[in-house]
């Protein structure tokens, strides 16, 4: 099958036309179309627009608008919905009974909303009505907004001038409404030359502020970018990427076109965006700061704790290629394994007895005899009072773990990943190696709800071509040369050597698969 005849998931924008072709549905289609999916349009508005200015507004009949959705409903069902322009109140009404019904057929269908112009910046698109009936009727029905920092004053009904006033409006939009917000920074800079979006998901305990951080690019090409990010955001979502990973790729895909999008060529005025395909190159992706960082102390992020437990660039292995890794839940198999020839192994213990010290103690010292680099799963303080080679530890190990500690002790420390968030806020710390998983399903381990696939695998690998990287998760041999073809140095095994009839076999295997 060529590209352009694989399977696409459907998008809809309802958004208006932009006659100069720089926002609103044409950049929409653009970003749909370079990101994977089928995109189909209900336009709300045939804006007379160039790169100067909007002449005139032009709003459709709202039979013009029902008919689109009806249209685009009966046949080509959507897997995520963007919506951008809605004219006036009447038009937002129909968008919301339109959603509601939906919703009532039991379409879980994600909404992402770009509450575009409600709040003026420049020339209003908006009829003086369209607020209210976006608060009442139509922010119920979004999964995601995208406001910029002007759009956030308008919603918290606040002014938004500082990293704390940011958060603080935020998390009273939140408090009113259900949906995650994310707030693009563009027209607010936090700390010079540096641009700051908000995301902030989740309730309760499991609430989640974060911000993506990256280099201010200037340049005069920056008209859609708004619409580009949330019709992104919507395509990836559509695709099943968690909302996390689409908000930091859907960054990236922005920063790159305004990086690449302009020679200036078009127009007098702000021409558009750039639409440059998948972005492929870390430089685009934003910083996901963590807290403890210096950085995190201009975005009220900061703690003491958390600071004095931070530590980056942690010792690099003596090769960027860490071979066949099997994880392991005994000295034994450390043991046998390490007379196999193989160099890197984990000793990975989840029921742990009375004797775990012991064992992790005889471990480090079969490591120093047969020269392994030997990491131990979660038990960091262990490890550094056995003098280990190094730890690996998961995300959520990163909020209590002392790593400062750690990085004092030499030891290396590898960390656990699943998706570009993770891997960009793991990446924030510079540790020994980076683990993505699971790449398949696995008996091993509940690992379900984030199974990235060797396709993902391929685009996270891609992003750090120099950097040690560990494949985990579902790998068999059968799977090994796909894997191994992502470009990462690393196979990390638990049952495709543990469970095997005989594991010398499989060992002499998987490792002539990786020295291919
Ligand atoms: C190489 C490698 N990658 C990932 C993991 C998973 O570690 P973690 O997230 O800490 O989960 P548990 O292994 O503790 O269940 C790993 N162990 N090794
Ligand atoms: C321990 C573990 N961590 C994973 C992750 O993705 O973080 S997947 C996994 C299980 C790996 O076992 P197997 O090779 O048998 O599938
Ligand atoms: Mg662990």
């Amino acid at each position: 099958m060529s590209s352009s005849q694989q399977f696409r998931p459907i998008v809809w924008t309802i958004a208006g036309s932009d006659s100069g072709g720089g926002a609103g549905i044409q950049a929409d289609l653009l970003t749909m179309h370079d990101l994977g999916v089928h995109g189909c349009s209900a336009i709300t508005a045939n804006t007379a627009q160039n790169t100067l200015g909007v002449p005139a507004i032009n709003p459709v009949a709202d039979a013009a608008l029902q008919s689109q959705l009806e249209a685009l409903f009966a046949d080509l069902k959507p897997a995520a919905i963007k919506i951008g322009l809605l004219v006036n109140a009447a038009q937002v009404r129909l968008v919301a009974d339109f959603l509601r019904a939906m919703k009532a057929r039991g379409e879980a269908i994600p909404v992402v909303y770009d509450p575009v112009a409600v709040a003026s910046i420049g020339t209003p698109l908006t009829e003086d009505s369209t607020g209210e009936a976006v608060l009442n009727d139509l922010l119920p029905l979004c999964d995601l907004l995208t406001p910029n920092s002007v759009e956030l004053e308008w919603l918290a009904g606040m002014p938004v001038d500082s990293a704390e006033k940011m958060l603080t409006a935020t998390r009273r939009v939140r408090g009113e409404h259900a949906c995650a917000l994310l707030v693009t920074g563009g027209h607010l800079e936090i700390e010079p030359g540096v641009t700051a979006d908000l995301l902030s998901r989740g309730a309760g305990e499991s609430l989640s502020e974060d911000w993506l951080i990256g280099k201010k690019i200037e340049t005069l090409n920056n008209h859609g970018t708004g619409c580009t990010f949330s019709s992104a955001i919507a395509a990836l979502l559509a695709q099943g990427y968690p909302l996390t990973d689409a908000c930091v790729v859907a960054n990236a895909y922005v920063r790159r076109g305004l990086r690449l999008g302009g020679s200036g060529a078009i127009g007098a005025g702000a021409g558009p965006v750039g639409h440059c395909g998948w972005p492929t190159e870390l430089r685009d992706y934003p910083e996901v700061l963590v807290a403890g960082s210096e950085r995190a102390q201009r975005f009220a992020k900061y703690s003491e704790p958390a600071a004095l437990k931070w530590a980056a660039e942690f010792a690099q292995p003596d090769s960027n290629r860490l071979g066949l890794y099997p994880v392991v839940d005994s000295v034994d198999w450390i043991e046998k394994l390490a007379k196999e020839g193989v160099r890197t192994l984990q000793l990975r213990i989840k029921q742990p007895g009375s004797d775990l010290r012991a064992q992790i103690a005889q471990a480090v010292s079969i490591g120093r005899h047969y020269n392994l680099r030997l990491f131990i799963n979660d038990y960091w303080d262990i490890a550094i009072e056995c003098g280990a080679y190094g730890v690996h530890l998961g995300q959520e190990d990163l909020q209590t773990a002392d790593l400062n500690a750690i990085q004092r002790a030499g030891l290396k420390l590898g960390i656990s990943t699943h998706g570009f968030f993770e891997l960009l806020y793991a990446y924030q710390y510079r540790p020994s190696y980076l683990a993505i998983g699971a790449i398949y399903a696995t008996n091993t381990k509940d690992m379900s709800s984030q199974l990235q696939g060797p396709d993902k695998l391929a685009r996270m690998a891609a992003l750090l071509p120099d950097y040690p990287l560990v494949a985990i998760g579902g790998i068999t041999l059968d799977r090994a040369q796909e894997v191994a073809a992502s470009g990462v140095g690393s196979i990390a095994v638990v049952s495709a050597i543990t469970g095997a009839p005989n594991y010398r076999e499989a060992v002499a295997q998987l490792r002539a698969v990786l020295e291919q």
